[in-house]
């Protein structure tokens, strides 16, 4: 044999069976608990195989709690010889994935590994099986975590009749995961479901495990005792009492269940946490993906035969199944939403008293869903919390704040003036506002912009404006580098002295002129150009002195230039920071400045008992 020949021999891959052991128990599987799981599967498999070829066969999966350790027995189509060494010694080979397509999709499994679980709890599987399909005697296949296996052939009596018999017995430090109330809790989750009788029996006891029909699949006399029913299903697996129950079922997909209306509000980031079954077996209580992110207020449980699991059998695959049977679930909670606004508003409104978010967030994207719940979607306006339907037929002209300081400070004084405004500050609701004009003809939008509380405020006697006028020069010159106009108004509350504002342009122009500043203080003269020729074309804040106040009547009266400037940059600062934003540098400055000069007036009054 010559060099090239040697090289060129085919050599076969080594598995290390400890190595991929550690890897599933620490790596793919998220708890040891799985090895229940993966025994449930192959019985139920294994006894969906053996009614493909004889549909009157028993159907019956067995877990045995007894000496400390485990047996799961199967009615199932069993196993030959030759089977053992192909399938069950074979690490990733499956008797499932040799199948038909179309019996395939009868298997929960198909990654052929599911057995290895085992070895995360015990580190022998001894399996005694007996095939269906031949007259062979039982084969016991006993094997190791080390990677070693034997298979030796049986008497008939080993295994009278044709299934499997799986035996565990726990590692030291897994014996807990083999206690009867762990194991029946453990069937109880995984398998309630499965469409074959599995019994826990411990202590003598049989303990029936499958639960099905399953609870949304049941004949029920009346709604009402469907509800009732679902609402317990939720309370004992969910753990909650749903504020509602939506039945779900994409045929196309296989999708059976219900989904459950959250009764109290959950942060829209917080999505997840669906039960999902696959084939009735449980595949994860955690699913994420299988409902739209704006239906963040349900939580569902639900069957399916066609969705696909990752290896690790703890969630969904991603994959376009998926995207399709989101897009179908998101469609009947859409619809059930439709119908309670078409016919039952008294729950619609207690659903929306706790979810009003989630609608909201919904009916962003939905031009039909927002004609529908429009009317009872509540918003924080100046004519109370109302819908904004109802507002929008009061005041042609909806004005809206981008801000919920804006509308805070403004809105009650633009109220008092006879303008409606909206508060859309709040998420999501800024949008809708403005999609209202698109929806309902006739209504416009407007931002609640300086001009327009200006004109609605009372202008004063023209008197008084021009006994004001030195004083009101004085300011403006004062307010001009700030990017913001003076103007003398009347209006309530009295107790206001002064009302600043501005839009969001505005604001915009409030940055400009505070980078000008920078750069113009940095010595850098052509970006202060730059910024500075921009000027005039920008929108300006308002400063609105209130005269129905005292002090500012007093101060309006002012003709000393310096105590006006102090004044009015007192006033400016306080409106400021009334409106809770960001002060700017020079902002800042001008308040200390404003304080202290007005201070240093204060302490050199002279003291009329001198
Ligand atoms: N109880 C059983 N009865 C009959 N055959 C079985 C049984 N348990 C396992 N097998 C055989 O052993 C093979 C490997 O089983 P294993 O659980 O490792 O993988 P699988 O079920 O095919 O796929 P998955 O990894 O997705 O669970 C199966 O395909 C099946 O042929």
């Amino acid at each position: 044999m010559n060099d090239a020949a040697i090289s060129d021999a085919d050599h076969t891959f080594q598995v290390d069976l400890r190595g991929l052991v550690d890897l599933l128990s620490h790596h793919l599987y998220s708890s040891p608990r799985v090895y229940l799981r993966e025994l449930l599967q192959n019985g139920v498999d294994a006894v969906t195989a053996r009614r493909a070829v004889d549909p009157q066969a028993e159907a019956a999966i067995t877990i045995t709690v007894a000496d400390g350790g485990l047996r799961v027995a199967d009615t199932g189509v069993g196993l030959t010889e030759a089977d053992v060494h192909r399938f069950l010694a074979t690490i990733g080979r499956s008797s499932k994935r040799d199948a038909l397509e179309s019996a395939r999709r009868d298997y929960i499994g198909q990654f052929g590994i599911g057995l290895l679980a085992c070895f995360v709890v015990a580190d022998e599987i001894t399996v005694v099986t007996r095939s269906a399909l031949t007259d062979a005697p039982p084969v016991e296949w006993k094997a190791g975590a080390d990677g070693r296996y034997t298979v030796r052939t049986l008497d008939p009596s080993a295994h009278e009749v044709p299934g499997t018999t799986v035996f565990l017995t726990p590692r030291r430090g897994s014996e807990a995961w083999f206690a009867p109330e762990r194991v029946i809790e453990l069937a109880r989750d995984f398998g309630a479901l499965l469409p074959y009788r599995v019994t826990v029996v411990a202590a003598g006891e049989h303990i029936p495990i499958t639960e099905t029909p399953a609870v949304w699949d049941r004949p029920y006399p009346t709604v009402g005792l469907r509800r009732a029913a679902l609402s317990a299903y939720c309370e004992s697996r969910l753990g909650f009492t749903p504020l509602d129950v939506i039945d779900l079922d994409v045929p196309l997909a296989g999708v059976r269940g219900a989904a459950f209306v959250l009764p109290e509000a959950v942060s829209p980031a917080m999505r997840g946490k669906h039960r999902v079954h696959l084939k009735g077996m449980l595949l994860t209580e955690n699913a994420d993906g299988l409902l739209p992110d704006w239906a963040f207020f349900v939580r569902c449980v639900v069957d399916t035969d066609t969705l696909r699991p990752t290896a690790s059998r703890e969630s969904l695959y991603d994959d376009e199944s998926l995207a399709g049977v989101r897009d179908a679930l998101g469609g009947h909670i859409r619809d059930w939403l439709a119908d309670l606004a078409a016919h039952d508003q008294p729950r619609l409104a207690r659903f929306l008293s706790v979810h009003h978010l989630g609608v909201k967030a919904l009916a962003r994207h939905d031009d039909e869903l927002l004609r529908l719940v429009l009317p009872w979607l509540p918003f924080e306006t100046t004519d109370g919390r109302i819908a904004l339907d109802e507002f929008a037929r009061r005041h042609p002209v909806v004005h809206v704040t981008s801000t919920v300081e804006e509308y805070r400070q403004v809105a009650p004084i633009a109220a008092a003036a006879g303008l409606g405004v909206v508060n859309g500050g709040y998420t999501y609701d800024l949008d809708l506002v403005y999609r209202l004009a698109e929806i309902r003809p006739g209504t416009t939008v407007a931002e609640l912009d300086p001009d327009t509380v200006t004109a609605h405020l009372d202008a004063v006697d023209p008197a008084v404006e021009l006994g004001a006028a030195s004083f009101l020069a004085h300011a403006r010159a004062a307010l001009d580098p700030l990017a913001c106009d003076l103007s003398l108004r009347t209006f309530q509350p009295v107790t206001v002295p002064a009302l600043l504002l501005d839009g969001r342009d505005a604001r915009g122009e409030r940055g400009r002129a505070e980078a000008e500043q920078e750069a113009a203080g940095r010595g850098d003269d052509l970006w202060s150009g730059i910024l500075g020729s921009l000027r005039d074309q920008g929108p300006r804040a308002q400063l609105v002195l209130n005269h129905l106040n005292p002090l500012v009547r007093r101060i309006a009266g002012l003709a000393d230039p310096e105590l006006a400037r102090a004044a009015v940059e007192g006033l400016y600062g306080q409106a400021l920071l009334l409106s809770h934003r960001p002060l700017t540098s020079a902002e800042t400055g001008l308040l200390g400045r404003s304080f202290l000069g007005l201070l240093e007036r204060a302490v050199h009054q002279p003291n009329p008992a001198e």
